[in-house]
């Protein structure tokens, strides 16, 4: 039991920072292509070529249902977003840009975790 508590304790900390950069990328000003899942009835071709969908209201799900294991899962699924935005969207589309405008955020605070110590 002793072993399995220093395991959860150490997940609990390692992912309340995920949760704050989840938060902090929901209340960005160009957040809103990424805060649902892409209406595939609005976009009917999404679905053929874009394999695994993410979106933020997901990640969000999946931190309060514990279904991280690591910090490293979490920033997978937030980069699947960006990537994703990238295969579908023109560098020069709205929604492209502020797909990356949205990554070079997430990066920079995912830095700032990783070097805060
Ligand atoms: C990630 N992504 C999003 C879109 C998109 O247009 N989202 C609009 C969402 N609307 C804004 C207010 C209501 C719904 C298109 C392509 C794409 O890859």
């Amino acid at each position: 039991a002793a072993k399995k508590d220093k395991v959860s304790k150490k997940l609990i900390k390692e992912l309340a920072p995920c949760k704050a950069i989840l938060e902090d990328l929901e209340c960005h000003d160009d957040a809103w292509p990424f805060l649902l899942p892409v209406n595939t009835k609005q976009f009917p071709t999404y679905k053929k070529i874009i394999k695994c969908p993410m979106d933020l209201s997901t990640i969000k799900k999946r931190l309060q249902d514990m279904y991280y294991k690591s910090r490293e899962e979490f920033c997978t699924d937030v980069r699947q977003i960006f990537n994703n935005c990238e295969t579908f969207n023109e560098d020069d589309s709205p929604v492209g840009k502020a797909g990356h405008c949205m990554r070079q955020f997430f990066e920079a605070r995912w830095n700032d975790l990783c070097t805060s110590h």
